[in-house]
C-alpha cells in the first residue's frame, strides 16, 4: 500500500524560482527511504514542502489516497504525518515531560497520558529524567525527544530533516539505532541525510536529488559504490532517474 506520493511537485520560496523542480515518487507503507544529494540540491525544501512548511507551486502530495498538498503542518500531524525539523525541534527551556505534554495537545485529552507513557517506554533515556530541562540534553537525546514528540500522535509517516546534523559519530549511531527501532514498528520513514553511510545502513531505498530534480530512485545497495554516488551528486548520472 502507498503511504506517500509526490506527483510533479514544484516548491520553493519564490514562484519564479522553484527549488523543487517537478519531483515524482511513491513511498510504500512501512518503507524506510533516504533522500540524498549535494548541498543546496533542495532536499530540505522538498521535505518541508511535504510537511506544509514551504509553499508548493505545482503538482501534488498525497497521503495514501488523500491529497494534502499545502496542508498546514498541524493538520498534517492530525492526518498521520510527523515531521522532525533539523533545528528548533524541541523547547529547550521546558522539561522533557513538558515537551511531550505540548506535543500531546494535538490528541484528544483522554488519549494523552497513554501516548506520553508509550513514548517514555520507547525512549528509556528520556524516561530516566522526565523533569530535566530539554536544553540540558545531549545532541542525541535532543533528537530522541524531537522524534518522541513527532511520534506521540502515532503518525503513519515520520519525516526527519538531517537527524545526524551536528552529532558526534557515537551519537549518530544512537540516533540511527533509535530510527531502526521506529522503522521496525512499521512506521514509514522518510529522512533527508548528509551522513550517507548512516542513511544507507538504515534504509533500503534512496532518492538522490540534484538541482531540484530526481537523479536516482532505487535500492541503496548500488550506492555503496561511492563512485556511482559521486557521479550522481555531480549530475553525470541524472538519466538514472526512474529506472
Ligand atoms: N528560507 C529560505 N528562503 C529562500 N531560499 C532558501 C531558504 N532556505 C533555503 N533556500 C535556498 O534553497 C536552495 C536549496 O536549499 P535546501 O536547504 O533545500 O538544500 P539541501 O539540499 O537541503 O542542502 P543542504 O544539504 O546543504 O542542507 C538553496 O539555494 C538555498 O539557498
Amino acid at each position: 500500500m502507498t503511504a506517500l506520493t509526490l506527483s510533479d511537485l514544484q516548491a520553493g520560496y519564490d514562484p519564479d524560482l522553484p527549488i523543487v523542480k517537478g519531483v515524482s515518487f511513491t513511498v510504500s507503507k512501512g518503507e524506510a527511504v533516504c533522500i540524498l544529494g549535494p548541498n543546496g540540491a533542495g532536499k530540505s525544501t522538498m521535505i518541508k514542502a511535504i510537511a506544509g512548511l514551504v509553499p508548493c507551486f505545482g503538482g501534488q502530495v498525497q497521503l495514501g489516497e488523500t491529497e494534502v498538498t499545502g496542508m498546514p503542518s498541524h493538520l498534517l500531524a492530525r492526518n498521520g504525518v510527523g515531521f522532525v525539523p533539523q533545528t528548533e525541534n524541541i523547547f529547550t527551556r521546558l522539561s522533557i515531560i513538558e515537551n511531550l505534554q505540548i506535543a500531546a495537545q494535538l490528541l484528544p485529552k483522554p488519549e494523552r497520558p497513554r501516548r506520553i507513557e508509550a513514548m517514555l517506554d520507547m525512549f528509556p533515556d528520556l524516561a530516566a529524567r522526565p523533569r530535566e530541562l530539554a536544553g540540558a540534553l545531549s545532541g542525541g537525546q535532543r533528537q530522541m525527544l524531537a522524534a518522541a514528540r513527532a511520534l506521540l500522535t502515532e503518525p503513519e509517516v515520520l519525516m526527519l530533516d538531517e537527524p545526524s546534523a551536528g552529532l558526534s559519530p557515537k551519537l549518530v549511531g544512537q540516533v540511527f539505532e533509535t530510527l531502526r527501532r521506529i522503522s521496525d514498528t512499521g512506521v514509514t520513514l522518510v529522512l533527508v541525510e548528509q551522513n550517507v553511510r548512516a542513511a544507507l545502513a538504515l534504509t533500503h531505498r534512496a532518492l538522490v536529488l540534484v538541482d531540484g530534480k530526481l537523479a536516482h530512485d532505487g535500492p541503496t545497495d548500488v550506492l555503496h559504490d561511492g563512485r556511482f554516488l559521486g557521479e550522481l551528486f555531480l549530475g553525470h548520472r541524472a538519466a538514472e532517474a526512474g529506472r
